[in-house]
């Protein structure tokens, strides 16, 4: 099975010799609570493909789900606990001594469980009855996401539109799979491809198109500290390729929302 439908023999970034050992890079051991099932067995194989690592893919290890979500969470904790003690802060306060697991419950159980391919949304679909066969556009998708070099939020909007090609998807599946890219370390140019790339698997057609405005707080909040631009990326497949097609979306995008 593959993550994102690419396969490839290029190897996983940051892969060595030790995880054909099943020694993890990581550094942690297996957890004596660790139990393997078939389920589990099963993602690994789902990430193994992935170390396909098409650029499209996120980068991850195969081992990546070796640890089970309870022990992540106590070691992330540990090591936030670190770097807060690093940055001098008091960690008997009693408003700082829950931070480090509150942040690492966050990071595994919320802003970061895209990861895991468990947790993908399955989509709902339905035959193309009523013979709707011209681009259904799900506008103003909400995306919040995260930077993968700063680990600070992105914020904005996503556009998906398809044609079907006899498969229609249930709608609130086109919000839940772009939240579930979302949840993840990201760039704002793979995570526009992702969703491309999963509803043209889905949906079984090339005609799809993905198009995302964010700001990233990365750049408003620190370094450059521009508040006001934002970045619009776009991955136009199939008959959105052509002119007049893409122009019809950008006509639906750009048009006022309506508002009830
Ligand atoms: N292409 C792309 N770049 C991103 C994205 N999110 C953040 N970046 C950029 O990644 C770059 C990382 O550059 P570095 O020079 O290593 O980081 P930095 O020193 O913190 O850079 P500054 O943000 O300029 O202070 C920055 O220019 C970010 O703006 C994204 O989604 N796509
Ligand atoms: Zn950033």
């Amino acid at each position: 099975m593959k993550l994102n439908g690419t396969s490839s023999s290029t190897p996983l970034n940051g892969a060595s010799a030790n995880q054909q050992e099943g020694v993890h890079t990581n550094g942690y051991s297996r957890h004596e609570n660790y139990s393997a099932t078939a389920d589990q067995d099963e993602l690994v194989d789902e990430i193994g493909d992935a170390h396909g690592a098409s650029s499209v893919d996120t980068p991850m290890r195969p081992d990546a789900f070796d640890l089970d979500d309870e022990l992540k969470v106590d070691l992330i904790e540990e090591h936030f606990r670190e770097i807060m003690n690093i940055l001098g802060l008091d960690l008997t306060d009693d408003s700082l001594k829950g931070s480090p697991r509150r942040v690492a419950k966050m990071y595994v159980k919320e802003i970061f469980r895209g990861l895991n391919p468990a947790n993908k949304p399955a989509p709902t679909l339905f035959d193309n009855k009523f013979r709707y066969n011209e681009m259904l556009v799900e506008k103003d998708i909400t995306v919040q996401t995260y930077c993968e070099h700063h680990f600070v939020p992105i914020i904005g909007k996503a556009h998906v539109a398809y044609i079907s090609s006899g498969k229609v998807i249930g709608l609130s599946k086109l919000n839940r799979i772009v939240e579930y890219f979302c949840k993840r370390p990201q760039v704002q140019e793979r995570l526009t491809v992702q969703i491309a790339d999963e509803l043209k698997k889905i949906l079984e057609t090339e005609d799809v198109a993905v198009i995302i405005d964010a700001k990233h707080l990365c750049v408003s909040t620190r370094g450059v500290h521009d508040v006001n631009s934002s970045t619009v990326t776009a991955s136009y497949n199939g008959k959105f390729s052509e002119e007049a097609t893409k122009q019809e979306l950008l006509r639906y995008v750009t048009q006022p929302s309506v508002t009830i």
